[in-house]
């Protein structure tokens, strides 16, 4: 700790210098530039962060809102009296339980993260990146070291390593895959068929969790760690594999038959989504294949990616030059699709379009261009 201090001084002594302490930095032949640990311990009033990256990246995300105008995270990582409580479960370890009823959309979570790795700082030797990971975890404010060392270190290896392997989540920051912590989000377990959503807003720095449907009090509070329109072999195998437990939620654990009707249904899921996304004259795409998609993914419990299927219905609709039924089908994709791929996301976006005017929008009669004569079928916008 004397050498933090060491280096925090250092920083103070530097007009305008934005972190709190001196970087510390690795390079080797690997690396076309050294990685460095950047400590903020200002962040997010008072949580603090650091971030293992290359100085260019470090210096890039300073010019994110998150931190050029601290005021915009005065409503994050406010968790004083929270719709959760925590609950040990067997075979699960720690989880989160509703303690109030919250409707779709609530906003469960809103956190920064305490810590960001780039991924291509493995290429350093583990001895080094390990060193810049336990110089970040001493950089940060006491009570974030303390939710840091509070996590769960699922695979007993190295005590740093293993709590960010255990609880981090991938996110890009301006394309670059990233690993980011965020320790109240962290509890919370996975099931194949959650009830939350959560969304990462690079802007904001900010990852999100609402409710995809209705929670009620006593229910566990559940996100995804996987795509779960996979089969559920290869879903168990996924999580065995990169997070090394056996699911026991209960599309994991229902008898043969059933799972076989749920894979099923995956399969012809996967099948009824490639011809909607057929746009050639021979796609077979129609409105009812949309309607037989979206009750699918309802039978599935598959509430986040009901998004996607009501964007499919949008669009097969409005190919078909039919308004309204475009619109209702734009707006429910609209509603979902914020709360599991972000505010800023193209499809929300694109979806918004479609709920207003839908004969604005690229597939607009598109599907009936060669029948009629004369329309003015796929304006772009
Ligand atoms: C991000 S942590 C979640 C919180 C954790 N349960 C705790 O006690 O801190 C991920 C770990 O929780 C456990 N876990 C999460 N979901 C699970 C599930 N569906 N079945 C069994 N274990 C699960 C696994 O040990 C996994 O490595």
């Amino acid at each position: 700790m004397r050498s933090a201090l060491r280096f925090s001084l250092f920083a103070s002594q530097i007009a305008n210098f934005p972190w709190t302490f001196w970087p510390e930095c690795f390079s080797n032949e690997e690396t076309t530039e050294p990685y460095c640990v950047f400590s903020d311990q200002s962040f997010a009033a008072g949580r603090g962060i650091f971030i293992v990256t290359t100085k260019i990246f470090a210096y890039a995300m300073l010019e994110k809102p998150a931190f050029s105008n601290p005021k915009l995270l005065e409503d994050v990582n406010k968790y004083r009296s929270p719709p959760f409580r925590q609950h040990e479960f067997p075979g699960k370890g720690r989880g989160l339980v509703a303690n109030t009823t919250l409707h779709r959309g609530d906003r469960i979570f809103a956190s920064t993260p305490i810590l960001i790795t780039d991924s291509d700082s493995y290429a350093l030797p583990t001895s080094e990146r390990l060193a810049l990971l336990y110089r970040g975890v001493a950089t940060l404010p006491f009570h974030t070291q303390a939710d840091f060392w509070a996590l769960l270190g699922h695979f007993n290896d190295d005590p740093v390593d293993d709590r960010i392997n255990t609880n981090n989540f991938d996110v890009n920051i301006d394309s670059i895959p990233q690993q980011a912590l965020f320790p109240e989000i962290a509890m919370l377990n996975h099931d194949c068929r959650p009830n939350a959503a959560y969304f990462w807003d690079e802007q904001m720095m900010t990852h999100y969790v609402h409710a995809i449907r209705d929670i009620h009090p006593g229910e566990e509070i559940t996100i995804t760690y996987i795509d779960n329109e996979k089969d559920r072999k290869t879903r168990m195998r996924r999580l065995e594999r990169n997070w090394g437990f056996k699911c026991s939620c209960s599309a994991c654990t229902a008898h043969a038959s059933l799972a076989a009707e749920s894979d099923s249904r995956l399969y012809q899921i996967t099948s009824l989504a490639k011809a909607l996304d057929d746009w050639t004259s021979s796609s077979s795409a129609t409105p009812e294949i949309a309607e037989l998609l979206i009750s699918l993914y309802k039978q599935e419990r598959l509430d986040a990616s009901l998004a996607t299927a009501y964007k499919y219905a949008a669009e097969v609709y409005s190919s078909f030059g039919k308004k309204w039924e475009a619109m209702r089908y734009a707006r429910l994709s609209g509603e979902l699709s914020m709360l599991d791929k972000g505010f800023r996301d193209g499809d929300v976006r694109e979806m918004k379009r479609m709920s207003e005017t839908p004969e604005l929008t690229w597939s607009w009669k598109k599907r009936v261009a060669s029948l009629v004569k004369g329309c003015e079928c796929g304006h772009a916008y």
